[in-house]
């Protein structure tokens, strides 16, 4: 089962695994035209009912595997007004090799052709897969409707036009409807769907046979995480100051360095506002790392249980926590995290020293777990040299704890007990001293503005990718302070 958001993301992986989406669509195609060979014999007459994005695509490509077919390619809108490239290419591609086209600019004037009774035995309707947004609009609307009236087995492609494949209900349910003065919500009734990759959560609500096209997506793509699964964290442009995430790092004592890491990386993994929680003692050092963060010193030089209070009325003006940088190993400081965590009930990324505590303490906290695999084996977890199956025991210990794990390695594993990840970013340089403190902000920041098991997939990913491009300048001299300024690029989606 995937969702429309994952299948664009896992689709963009694809692509720079070095499958383009041209290739897909050709795959695509192709599955359609079989699923028409499935509902009729060869001779039959078949509309293609196109729109203008990919999903018309497929069905461009589909009339080139259906010569044995009496099939017309039916372009709702003008050639020139085709969205995509690779959707443009395979319209030119039958238009050289003079397979029958017809552009409909009004929709009124669709005419199915086929039978005597004026209705085709086979219509594909490819005019709107998971790029449909809102209530179909004209051309589709009165396209749509024509569909439903013919006699024609309808087989959709991906998706029946103007149907969520989230939810199986008609888009534009009750927030378009008033966008769409038309009124009643319309969607093609299709009685075959050929959906591509995977089956679709709402798919199996209608009352249509369902058939899953392997496109040649490769398992990697869902498997390791790739610039796909950057998508869609793009900011609001109409957010204010605030929305964007605020973290408070709570480190430091024995180290000064530490804190500052995740915090400076926690801003330039796009947090609005990042706090310091640290010890008196190294709070004018932190602060003098950077003006761009705002130091909350607390008394003494290490952090304890008697600092709980504040730190937990800091937590509470905050979006997440970053438990660990640089805390230490002393004394109080399992004590304080106990104590915490304990009242804790948001979300917090947890490294280091504070991680020890997490599987005693009884939290109603989310958290995210950022051990390296000696961390791992001393918070009671198990490893295993083969990757697949140290994915299934970071897995079993992620449902055990009841939270979020990323296991740091050369491969990350990235689990949250349900599903698992893989990250393959980054280099040997990386065991440098100081690139987990930049790890942790940067899944701190991430955690704001999306779910546990994304921040840290894409936490890891990107500082991976940030550990690359350091690389390529500095070799294994790398040092920590040279990821968080490469956080931005890395963090791109291309
Ligand atoms: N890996 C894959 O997922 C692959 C999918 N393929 C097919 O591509 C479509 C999705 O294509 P896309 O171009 O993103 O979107 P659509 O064709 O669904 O829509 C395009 C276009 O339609 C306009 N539009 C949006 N909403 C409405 C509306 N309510 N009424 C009218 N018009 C609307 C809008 O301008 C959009 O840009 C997927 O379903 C698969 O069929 C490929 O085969 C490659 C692999
Ligand atoms: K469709």
């Amino acid at each position: 089962m995937i969702t429309t958001d994952r299948m664009a993301a896992v689709d963009a992986n694809a692509a720079a695994l070095g499958v383009p989406r041209k290739q897909l669509m050709e795959s695509s195609g192709n599955a359609v035209a079989r699923e028409v060979r499935a509902a009729a014999d060869p001779g039959a007459a078949v509309a293609l009912v196109c729109g203008r994005g990919n999903n018309g695509g497929d069905a461009l490509v589909a009339a080139r595997f259906l010569k044995a077919y009496d099939a017309t390619v039916h372009l709702l809108g003008r050639p020139e007004t085709i969205r995509t490239d690779i959707a443009r290419e395979n319209w030119a591609a039958l238009e050289r090799a003079e397979i029958p086209t017809e552009t409909v600019t009004d929709s009124a004037d669709l005419d199915l052709g086929g039978t005597s009774d004026g209705s085709p035995d086979v219509v594909v309707d490819a005019m709107l897969g998971s790029g449909v947004s809102g209530g179909l609009r004209e051309p589709e609307r009165t396209a749509a409707e024509a569909i439903n009236a013919s006699d024609a087995t309808v087989v959709a492609v991906d998706v029946p036009s103007g149907v969520d494949a989230d939810t199986g209900h008609p888009t534009g349910g009750p927030d378009s409807v008033a966008v769409d003065a038309g009124g009643d919500a319309v969607a093609v009734n299709a009685d075959r769907v050929v959906t591509f990759h995977d089956e679709k959560p709402g798919l199996s609500a209608l009352d249509a046979t369902v058939t899953v096209a392997d496109i040649g997506i490769p398992a990697a793509a869902e498997r390791y995480v790739g610039p796909g699964d950057l998508l869609g964290l793009d900011r609001d442009p109409d957010s204010h100051k605030g929305d964007n995430g605020e973290v408070l790092v709570v480190g430091g004592g024995p180290y000064a360095g530490a804190p500052t890491l995740s915090a400076l990386a926690a801003l330039r993994a796009g947090a609005d506002l990042v706090r310091v929680a640290c010890p008196g003692s190294v709070a004018s050092e932190v602060q003098g790392f950077s003006p761009n963060l705002i130091v909350r010193p607390l008394p003494g030089d290490r952090v304890g249980p008697s600092h709980a209070e504040r730190i937990a009325s800091l937590a509470a003006g905050s979006d997440v926590v970053v438990l660990g940088p640089g805390l230490g190993d002393g004394d109080g400081t399992e004590a304080f995290v106990r104590e915490f965590l304990t009242g804790y009930a948001g979300h917090a990324v947890v490294d280091a020293d504070a991680l020890g505590v997490v599987p005693e303490v009884d939290t109603d906290a989310d958290l995210i777990c950022t051990p390296h695999q000696g961390e791992l084996v001393g918070m009671g977890g198990a490893t295993a040299a083969d990757p697949d199956e140290r994915a299934e025991l970071v897995r079993e210990f992620a449902a055990d704890l009841g939270h979020a794990l990323l296991v740091k390695g050369a491969v990350d594993v990235v689990s949250d007990g349900d599903d698992v990840r893989l990250n393959r970013t980054g280099n040997p340089g990386m065991t440098v001293g100081g690139t987990g403190d930049v790890l942790a902000g940067t899944v701190g920041a991430l955690a704001a503005v999306t779910d546990p098991f994304r921040a840290a997939a894409v936490g890891a990913y990107a500082v991976g990718r940030a550990g690359d491009a350091a690389a390529d300048a500095n070799g294994t001299g790398l040092v920590a302070t040279d990821l968080p300024d490469r956080l931005p690029e890395a963090m791109r989606n291309e």
